[in-house]
């Protein structure tokens, strides 16, 4: 049959199967997000989305994939076909959270293990929640196995989680960031009057039976400066209510808006003259290399005589053993100290029992209505986590909203199947360079393309590893095989409707099984783009062909004469290979063509062959997607 010169022939028979799991965007975020391996399934036995009870996510017995996170695999077995993913909540959560929970998992709420106990639960759970008191370490999402999804943090400080290490596991870190921030600016203010009236001190020696009024004369606050060192959520609310009190405040916070700063009555200032301008210093940053023991001899040396120290930050961010001498020294007249580098601390250590300090044991989150906040706010984000949303509170991922991430997903099916089908495409291994471009009619910034990477990550690495690659890992573990994966985007005229045109992959200086995928300059290039909602194939090379990319894919160069399209049909008609979308695309008539079949089953070894064989076939490449 002779093709028409400027068109594709299209179509042999359309996929019928288009409003499965996969196509609805709430099943379908479930999977790009966490991107649960293929051999999961994703079944509601309610359409209604909200009501998760129905929902369960479980691994198809008959296995589709080669990657699947060793313990899903092996934890799941047929009779559990609709259990239910597990929590572990290891520290105590509010009543209202766990509701929440119960909800859309079972819940195991087991408090004070021991990392060897954490470690061996772990592998059994698909999220996890804990609050400061608890390491997760790397040894804890080695034992997981792959299986620990989400990991959420109830509360503001995720000091205590190994980011990096999660981030290599592809595993979500979510925190809830606001809802015990009044509660912590609340402790700062009860610290730091009972530091200056000495309650504390007062307190225990009148329990004591002793009566010291003159020991215990304190400091007054109103008239006082007090320096805020971290102006943010917390920072803030500390700053607001010390100025109800009659104090000037300043801050130092390398990253706040002066605007915000002006808006509370507050001065931002550079971190010296904060301490030299200070009666007080309240702490409120969070604790990163770069904050670890950032108050020590050589700052407490350039503070103010007799400054009066608050930390319901954390512990690490001070020298302990310094302050212990700035105490004594007097440089530093008094502190309150909510948080310690070692927590609890030792029993012996001794700024705990300086007469100087005054302690509570991690207390700034800890009201009932903080408890209950943060318990709902993590209860909501790991929850949202597990069906796939991308959650506001990521600390280790990119927040792409779920306006965003519905109107993408076909755009991110397309970029996984392109970068399946590129990798599959080079010749011995060796890939370093991709570059994706896109086309679209949108401004960059209103056109978010980390989802788009990843899943091209995705699709180019798990095919020739054992990795699983999501969202959270994607950068991480190309970058980790010297893969450098640039982006670059053309803006098109016209509406800016669809997000995008077209995504184009091409990997430079290999080699390529199909030497008719290498574009002019030598790289193995593939474009697609989104018809309809489905993905198809637009470009191998420099051929223009177009398949709707469901199934698996045959890609085949000829000689462009009449039979072509019959011989090869009728092979896999034989075959019993069904056709889902046949396109030839062709510089000129009669010249080369390039024939892209799309086949639902996977064609046998002889009906390859045979195709191979056809005279005018100069060669041929079956491609998985
Ligand atoms: N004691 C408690 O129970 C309790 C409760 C809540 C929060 N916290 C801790 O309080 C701290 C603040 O919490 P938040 O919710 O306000 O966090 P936040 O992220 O809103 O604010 C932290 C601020 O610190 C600033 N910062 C970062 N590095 C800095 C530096 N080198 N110098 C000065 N500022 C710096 C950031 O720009 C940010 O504005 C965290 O360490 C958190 O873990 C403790
Ligand atoms: O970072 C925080 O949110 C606070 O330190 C509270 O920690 P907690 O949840 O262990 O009380």
């Amino acid at each position: 049959m002779a093709v028409p010169a400027s068109s594709q022939w299209h179509a042999v028979q359309e996929s019928s199967n288009r409003s499965g799991v996969l196509s609805s965007p709430f099943w379908g975020s479930i999977r790009t997000y966490l991107q649960l391996p293929r051999t999961c399934q994703v079944h509601s036995s309610s359409r209604i989305c909200g009501n998760l009870s129905h929902v369960s996510i479980y691994p198809i017995v008959a296995a589709v994939s080669t990657k699947t996170p060793p313990s899903t695999a092996s934890i799941h077995s047929p009779t559990e076909v609709h259990a239910l993913p597990t929590i572990l909540v290891a520290e105590k959560l509010g009543e209202g959270g766990l509701e929440l929970l119960r909800k859309v998992a079972n819940v195991d709420c087991s408090y004070n293990l021991t990392p060897e106990d954490l470690c061996s639960k772990v592998s059994l759970c698909d999220a996890l929640i804990v609050r400061s008191g608890t390491k997760v370490t790397r040894e804890v999402f080695e034992a997981s196995k792959g299986r620990l999804k989400v990991v959420g943090r109830a509360g503001v400080g995720i000091d205590n989680v190994d980011l990096h290490a999660a981030t290599e596991f592809g595993c979500l870190v979510v925190n809830a960031p606001t809802a015990n921030t009044i509660a912590a600016a609340e402790h700062g203010i009860a610290l730091l009057a009972a530091m200056a009236r000495n309650v504390s001190q007062a307190n225990a020696a009148l329990k004591d039976g002793k009566w010291l009024r003159n020991k215990y004369t304190g400091v007054s606050l109103t008239g006082k400066t007090l320096g805020i060192m971290g102006f943010g959520k917390v920072g803030s609310e500390v700053a607001r209510r010390a100025k109800g009190l009659g104090m000037t405040v300043i801050a130092h916070d390398p990253y706040a808006s002066v605007d915000r700063a002006h808006a509370i009555g507050v001065e931002l200032v550079p971190f010296d003259e904060a301490l030299a301008r200070s009666d007080f210093l309240s702490l409120h940053m969070p604790l990163t290399p770069s904050t670890n023991k950032m108050f020590n001899a050589q700052t407490f040396a350039k503070c103010k005589k007799g400054v009066r120290i608050i930390n319901v930050a954390r512990g690490g961010v001070i020298d302990e053993g310094d302050l212990v001498l700035a105490l004594d020294s007097g440089i530093v007249a008094q502190a309150a100290l909510d948080v310690f580098t070692e927590e609890p601390p030792k029993p012996d250590n001794n700024l705990v029992s300086h007469e100087k300090v005054i302690v509570t044991p991690h207390l700034g989150a800890s009201t009932v209505e903080a408890q209950e906040g943060v318990a709902i706010e993590i209860a909501e984000a790991v929850v949202g986590a597990l069906q796939g949303e991308l959650a506001a509170t990521a600390v280790n991922a990119p927040m792409v909203p779920q306006e965003v991430l519905n109107e993408l997903t076909p755009y991110v099916v397309l970029a996984e199947k392109l970068g399946r089908l590129a990798i599959q495409l080079v010749a011995g291994s060796g890939v370093k360079n991709v570059k994706v471009s896109y086309t679209s009619a949108r401004a960059d910034d209103d056109l978010d393309t980390r989802l788009l990477r990843a899943m091209i990550t995705k699709g180019l690495i798990e095919p020739i590893s054992s990795a699983y690659i999501n969202l959270v890992n994607a950068d991480f573990i190309a970058k980790q095989r010297g893969m450098k994966i640039t982006e670059e985007r053309q803006l098109l005229d016209g509406s800016p409707e669809v997000p995008l045109e077209t995504i184009e992959v091409s990997i430079a200086h290999v080699e390529s099984k199909f030497a008719t995928a290498l574009s002019d300059s030598g790289e193995i290039t593939l474009e697609g783009k989104v018809k309809d909602g489905v993905p198809h194939l637009s470009k191998v090379g420099s051929f223009d062909v177009d398949i709707s990319l469901e199934g698996n894919v045959v890609l085949c160069r000829q000689v462009d004469q009449p039979g072509m399209i019959g011989s090869v049909g009728n092979i896999l008609g034989e075959e019993n290979i069904n056709i889902s979308f046949m396109s030839v695309g062709r510089i000129a008539p009669r010249r080369k063509a390039v024939m892209a079949i799309g086949v639902d089953d996977e064609p046998t070894e002889t009906a390859l062959k045979r195709i191979a064989s056809i005279p005018a076939v100069e060669e041929m490449v079956y491609l998985k997607l």
